[in-house]
């Protein structure tokens, strides 16, 4: 197949930042998807109504001259956030779900929940209004390795809040493991989960063989190839409940390649290219809309988009940039170690 027509994809977990980086950024998101659902943990975070609708306004003010993008706004879960505050931002429109961040699980997260059970009157009334939770899924337990801290956060903090609240509506972000991929399958109702990109590519060798490649570490952290084969497998599958969230997390390259380097990779420029790839590689470029474009709606409630986008298979490699600069400085863009020969031609 030279080129393949489907439904104007969405990005059901992406990072925008905000000032110079959200402006530097927020084009390549918004040149090829209509809408995405906006990570709240800037610094301070996005906790209440009024910062969400204080942070969209930003993000429209960015976004370049006859893009069209909806962003879908979410609120970073304390121990202090109200129910009343949430039930307003879903009731106004602004309020997509509410995102759960274990307090040092990842970038900005510091500010998460230390103690589940102060969110439990939240978690209680996002239930009953029928507002999806967002959970970044990994324990932070120092004690537990992390390579399992996903597997065991299912067994320990997800399973247990399924059990005890089921009406909850759950997706389970940027799952990377076959744990992750199993219990989802398992579920009666009311769990999903959302893929990157990146986790569909590498395994964690990219980040650890042959020198320690910064640009290659996020969290979750890659696992072991087993791992990834299950996430292709989920992702080009028949099951609904898996969509695409690139978890396109920029960072300036001095805060990546440094003695301490942040978690995070940067793919929104190239993404729909790696998928039609590896979508292509699995033999199942067909699937690619489904997963791209249908299942994340569908989950979150949302009619899929009317517009249509092309890729094109091209005989010579697509060129990208290794860096995009930003008024905040340069980001890498992610690096598939396979040359790209798909394009988004209109
Ligand atoms: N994925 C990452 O490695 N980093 C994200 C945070 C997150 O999604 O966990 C970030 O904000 O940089
Ligand atoms: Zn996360
Ligand atoms: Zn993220």
């Amino acid at each position: 197949m030279q080129s393949i027509t489907i439904r104007r994809p969405d990005d059901w977990h992406l990072h925008l930042r905000d000032g110079a980086m959200l402006e530097g950024v927020i084009g390549d998101t918004s040149r090829t998807f209509a809408r995405a659902i906006i990570m709240p943990n800037l610094v301070p975070p996005v906790v209440t109504t009024s910062d969400a609708a204080a942070y969209r306004e930003r993000i429209m003010k960015a976004l370049p001259a006859g893009h069209r993008f909806q962003p879908l706004m979410t609120l970073y879960l304390t121990e202090h956030t109200s129910p009343d505050d949430v039930e307003e931002g879903k009731k106004s429109g602004l309020i997509t779900a509410v995102k759960l961040y274990p307090a040092g699980a990842t970038t900005n997260s510091h500010g998460g929940v230390r103690d589940m059970e102060k969110s439990m009157p939240v978690l209680e009334r996002m239930a009953k209004i029928g507002l999806p939770l967002c959970v970044h899924g990994e324990v932070t337990t120092p004690e537990v390795d992390i390579f399992d801290r996903e597997a065991v956060f299912i067994e320990t903090v997800l399973d247990p809040l399924r059990r005890r609240l089921p009406e909850l509506k759950v997706t389970m972000e940027h799952v990377t493991t076959s744990d992750g991929i199993d219990y989802i399958k398992a579920a009666k109702d009311n769990l999903a989960g959302s893929i990157t990109t990146h986790h569909l590519i590498i395994n964690r060798n990219a980040i650890l063989v042959g020198g320690i490649r910064p640009h290659y570490y996020c969290l979750p952290v890659a696992k072991r190839e087993t791992h990834r084969v299950a996430l292709r497998a989920a992702a080009t599958g028949a099951d609904p409940r898996f969509f695409l969230g690139t978890d396109s997390a920029p960072h300036i390259d001095p805060l990546k390649e440094c003695a301490c380097g942040c978690a995070g990779i940067y793919t929104s420029i190239n993404t729909m290219s790696c998928l039609a790839h590896v979508f292509e590689e699995e033999d199942a470029l067909e699937r690619l809309e489904a997963f791209a474009s249908l299942n994340g709606p569908a989950w979150y409630g949302l009619p899929p988009n009317e517009e249509r986008i092309t890729l094109s298979r091209q005989a010579e490699p697509v060129f990208f940039p290794a860096k995009v600069e930003t008024g905040a400085g340069s980001v890498t863009v992610f690096d598939p170690m396979f040359p790209l020969h798909w394009e988004v031609t209109a």
